[in-house]
């Protein structure tokens, strides 16, 4: 027995020591009576789990209180910008990891006293629902109503399944996770040893060579952000006062061991850097994300928590929770906030409340934003996409309510609202997908884009996000952001190039003056975004959220860390996932990855089977028509899958009561990022049909003024009768 304790010590909380009481108990309560569980040891297990993560969570606020806390603007602070965490999702976080302390202790516990194995234990959770008491986690339950517009949380889109899709829901999953216990401990290599270290991966496969695409603008590599942004945000893990440290200040090395939170996962740099040895830089600092209870609360591995609603539905503009929501209305004809700049007829994002909590600004003035989603002053690219669907909304709620002046705030606010969410998706199934994945992908997959009404809503399909795809897949597109953001004069001349790494949580270019905010736009569409390839710029794997220092984070090894976080399944797996033959060694990987790019991977990985997804993915060839290979293509376009098809309110499905009319879903699909840019920019007056590709003799620039060849949303078809004013 006092072997086994010291195991679970060492693996459960190292510190807690004054536990041990607690767990001989746990442990020498009798099993095997009626089945293996008998409900007094499942009951104990669940008591003294939370127990223990109780106890882990007071000792990181004390080693808080004892001055272990991050410097405020410090790159690491920056990646933070959301520690501030709503009090229910700390509260799920709680729960779920006192679950997971149970389910450990649970395994520890069977295993040491029978013949089964860690994986049986997982197999038969798997089909043995196991759950607390529900005074301690109450499953998801909820009254819908019969609305005609969808929630702002994303609950009741699907009526047999309420919670699907809703903001804080759990990631789902495709394939097995990848915990090297098979609950929530950090993977490891087939071997038993250490994965390679991220940072490494980074700088010897994601090297910097400054590569442009022949195809893609700016702006396309800046509408897959702000779609992720509407889809999902994973948030880290913080104590009562704040974001976690894990390194010394100035990343000089990991903290010492008894001042470590049990959160963090630092990104270790090797001596040899070539970049952070210049600043003897040892430790990236870097964070668990916040884990969440499924649905019916059982208990099993780790799920991550979604923050944000699962569907496209704009909720990056509106908000995903109401109090966010309501915060960013102006209570008055339907309109959403705005700030006027002098001279300038277009409003602009509200300021955000606290600025300096959340943007690194040289003096207070410089503007920092407030929107539905926290990520808003990453870069003054997104923050333009976000002004532009501001204005979008503005700009039709302003039509709505002259052509319906009856019509209320709310009434206005939704119809609005509704119109916009058709256009995001429109957009991004109309012309971001096809061009970015090909069409006959999309059309293979079912969701390629229809004449009018589309029948395919599938209450049976998952719409949450799949973690392989937030944790994997769609973080590919990172190799595709440019260095720096180029601004263009009224007539398309390059202004100006500003360095990336000056602009992180600083859009002060924004309204620097009354033309800098079309600058950007027109920079946007004329300047190509990095192909995508596994080649990285410097200003995303040394310099992201640079601040005063000289250096910063490394987002490719933050990717490949966070993978890892998420315990998502090996490329290998994925490979098997996808419909692709399992690799016994590197030399099967040739189908898919060029030899030089297979060498690459055999000097880095011990064994093919620990190739991370993020990794293995980046290595493939490209599939004919796409910019990414086999397994992300599949990754990617099931996802996309699952957020049309699992969509209720998905805009062009027909004959359902909240239904468009043909007459206004034949507008709708007239829909396009050229006539966006158009109608909610003062100074652009001309712009290539296809904004997302390069001017080219087959996408030239027309005027805005041609309503031809960019079409507009005609909006009369809204105008409703009187008598419709209460419905
Ligand atoms: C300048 C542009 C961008 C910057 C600075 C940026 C930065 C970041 C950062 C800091 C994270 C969080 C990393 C972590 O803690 O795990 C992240 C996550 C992510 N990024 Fe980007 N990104 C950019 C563009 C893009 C683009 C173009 C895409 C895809 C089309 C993308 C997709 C994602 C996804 C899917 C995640 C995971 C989101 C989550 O779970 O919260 N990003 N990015
Ligand atoms: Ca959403």
């Amino acid at each position: 027995l006092e072997c086994i304790l010291d195991d679970v010590l060492a693996d459960v909380c190292p510190i807690l020591a004054n536990t041990r009481t607690a767990l001989k108990k746990v442990f020498s309560c009798s099993s095997e009576e009626d089945g293996p569980f008998t409900s007094d040891m499942v009951s104990e297990c669940i008591r003294c789990g939370r127990e223990l993560s109780k106890a882990a969570s007071k000792r990181a606020n004390q080693l808080v209180k004892n001055g272990v806390s991050l410097d405020g603007c410090s790159p690491s602070m920056m990646h933070f910008f959301s520690s501030d965490l709503p009090k229910d999702v700390r509260r799920s976080a709680e729960v779920s990891q006192e679950l997971l302390s149970a389910t450990k202790l649970m395994r520890m516990k069977l295993c040491s006293s029978s013949q089964v194995t860690p994986n049986t234990f997982l197999s038969y959770l798997e089909h043995n629902v196991i759950r607390p008491h529900e005074l301690f986690c109450k499953p998801f339950s909820t009254i819908c109503l019969d609305d005609k517009y969808r929630s702002i949380d994303g609950t009741c889109n699907n009526k047999e399944h309420p919670a699907w899709g809703r903001r804080n829901a759990p990631f789902t999953r495709i394939a097995t996770p990848r915990y090297s216990d098979g609950i929530y401990a950090m993977p490891v290599a087939k071997s038993g040893r250490a994965l390679p270290n991220p940072r490494v991966i980074s700088t010897r496969l994601f090297t910097d060579r400054p590569i442009s695409s022949q195809v893609f603008t700016y702006l396309n590599m800046q509408w897959g952000q702000f779609v992720t942004h509407d889809l999902l945000s994973q948030v880290m893990e913080v104590t009562d006062e704040g974001g976690i440290q894990c390194c010394l200040a100035n990343g000089q090395d990991i903290l010492p061991q008894d001042m470590l939170n049990d959160k963090c996962i630092p990104i270790c740099v090797p001596d040899e850097d070539p970049f952070y040895r210049n600043y003897g830089v040892k430790c990236l600092n870097f964070v668990r994300s916040v884990t969440t209870p499924r649905d019916d609360c059982s208990l099993g591995h780790a799920e991550q928590m979604n923050t944000v609603t699962s569907y496209l539905d704009g909720s990056q503009v509106y908000g995903s929770d109401a109090k966010t929501a309501y915060k960013l209305r102006k209570k008055c004809g339907g309109r959403l906030k705005e700030e006027t700049m002098t001279n300038c007829k277009k409003g602009f994002l509200p300021s955000v409340d606290d600025k300096a909590a959340v943007c690194d600004l040289r003096n207070m003035s410089e503007p920092c934003y407030f929107a539905g989603d926290v990520r808003i002053n990453q870069t003054p690219t997104l923050a333009v996409l976000h002004t532009l669907l501001l204005r979008e909304h503005n700009r039709i709620a302003d039509i709505l309510s002259s052509l319906n002046p009856l019509w209320t705030d709310e009434k206005i606010y939704q119809e609005a609202r509704k119109i916009v969410i058709a256009e995001i998706q429109h957009i991004t199934y109309q012309e971001w997908l096809p061009s970015n994945f090909g069409e006959s992908y999309l059309r293979y997959y079912g969701i390629s884009p229809t004449s009018l009404y589309s029948h395919s809503y599938n209450e049976e399909v998952n719409p949450g996000i799949i973690n392989g795809f937030g944790a994997g897949a769609f973080r590919f597109l990172h190799t595709m952001i440019p260095d720096s953001i180029m601004t263009c004069s009224s007539s398309y001349q390059v202004a100006y190039l500003y360095k990336m790494s000056d602009y992180y949580f600083n859009p002060s270019i924004v309204e620097a003056n009354r033309e800098s905010f079309d600058d950007i736009v027109r920079g946007t569409v004329t300047q190509p975004a990095s192909e995508s390839d596994p080649f990285v710029t410097r200003e995303i794997t040394n310099l992201l959220f640079k601040t005063r220092d000289k250096w910063g984070m490394d987002l490719i090894a933050m990717d490949i860390q966070r993978g890892r976080d998420h315990g998502i399944a090996s490329y290998n797996d994925y490979r098997e996932t996808c419909g692709l033959k399992r690799a016994m060694c590197f030399q099967d990987l040739l189908g898919e990855i060029p030899q030089d790019r297979i060498n690459a991977l055999s000097q880095i990985y011990e064994c093919v089977d620990d190739v991370d997804l993020f990794v293995g993915g980046a290595m493939e060839r490209d599939v004919q028509g796409s910019i990414l290979g086999q397994t992300f293509q599949c990754i990617i376009a099931e996802q996309f899958y699952r957020t049309r098809i699992g969509d209720r309110f998905f805009y062009d499905n027909g004959e359902m009561p909240h239904s468009f009319t043909p007459e206004q879903l034949k507008e709708l699909k007239k829909a396009s990022m050229a006539r966006l840019i158009c109608d909610n920019t003062e100074g652009v007056k001309f712009i290539q049909k296809k904004a997302f590709e390069i001017e080219s003799p087959y996408n030239p620039k027309y005027s805005c003024e041609d309503y031809e060849n960019i079409p507009r949303v005609d909006l009369t078809a809204w105008k409703r009768p009187k008598f419709e004013l209460f419905d």
